[in-house]
């Protein structure tokens, strides 16, 4: 029976480490967090991440254009904040509201403040090799790995399922700077339940609900499940509904060593990483030494 990778705890750390971090700064980080509309689920996300920097010692400043915003108020707002000294990193919320181009507002966040990892240029330096800001996601799946299999994770085989620009492609890139030999599978993929059990980490990134079975998993391996998806669950009453992975939980922790659950698995991490983000966006702007033990 696999052990259970417990997300929560793992985010709790490393937000502990940002805490402690933050304390040893000549300043204050600043998160300027921008929401466009009123979307439920956004509004929440919101909510936690601006409570989460603030209880990690750092400040947050909350900017909502209401739900009918053109793209011009919401790009001058971005480069309102871009020259806004104060602000060390802008999270825009997306999704946007339809008829918004989502990429040209993210392509207008300075790199230096790009705490998501997402503008052209922070993807550039990934691809490079270059040190910067790493997509929150994909960095929180390295780490729930070094947290079961330790910090070296070199000549390990990875196989993500996936390759979106927000996940599977930068977690693919990620692991490889980690020396791992990384294989991206996708729909087009010959045989894949074949190639995932060739897999010593298996990161399934593709919004499935439960498609990967036990029978994809090489016995002991660490499985990484990034979806997060809401389904029908009638067995808990009319109209309910339940959260589940890309991987069948009940089926896959029987092969498994190590898995993370959903909820409670990769989601909390990507908050953590966007703190992570935030104290080494001030740094690196405001040329402050990178606290060790980050
Ligand atoms: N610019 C931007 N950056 C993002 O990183 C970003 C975004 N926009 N828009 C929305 C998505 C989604 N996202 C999640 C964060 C935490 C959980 C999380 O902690 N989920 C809990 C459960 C949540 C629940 O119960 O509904 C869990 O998996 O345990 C999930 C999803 C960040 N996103």
């Amino acid at each position: 029976m696999a052990e259970r990778i417990d997300g929560k705890q793992v985010a709790a750390d490393v937000r502990a480490k940002v805490g402690e971090a933050v304390k040893t700064l000549p300043g204050q980080p600043t998160l300027a967090v921008v929401l466009v509309g009123e979307d439920p689920a956004s509004q929440v996300y919101v909510r936690n991440k601006v409570r989460q920097t603030e209880e990690a010692g750092m400040r947050s400043l909350h900017h909502h254009l209401p739900v009918d915003a053109s793209q011009d108020e919401v790009e001058a707002l971005i480069s309102r904040l871009n020259g806004d000294d104060e602000v060390d990193g802008i999270l825009l919320q997306l999704p946007l509201p339809k008829g918004l181009d989502e990429q040209r507002a993210i392509e207008c966040i300075a790199p230096a403040k790009d705490v998501d990892g997402l503008t052209e240029a922070s993807a550039g330096r990934l691809v490079l090799g270059k040190d910067g800001l790493r997509p929150c996601t994909p960095t929180g799946c390295v780490i729930l790995a070094k947290s079961v299999l330790g910090d070296d994770l070199s000549g390990k085989n990875v196989v993500v399922i996936g390759r979106s620009i927000l996940v599977g492609k930068p977690a693919a890139l990620l692991f490889l700077a980690e020396n791992c030999t990384v294989t991206i599978a996708h729909s087009r993929t010959k045989d894949l339940a074949a190639l995932c059990r060739t897999a010593d980490i298996l990161v399934p990134a593709v919004g499935r609900p439960e498609m990967v079975k036990g029978d994809w998993v090489k016995p002991g391996a660490v499985l990484i499940d990034v979806g997060i998806n809401r389904i029908d669950a009638p067995e808990k009453g009319e109209g309910k509904t339940r959260l589940v992975g890309d991987a069948d939980f009940g089926d896959c922790e029987k092969v498994a060593g190590h898995i993370t659950p959903v909820p409670g698995g990769v989601g909390p991490m990507t908050i953590a990483c966007l703190l992570r983000n935030t104290v080494i966006a001030a740094c690196y702007r405001r040329g402050w030494a990178l606290p060790s033990g980050l």
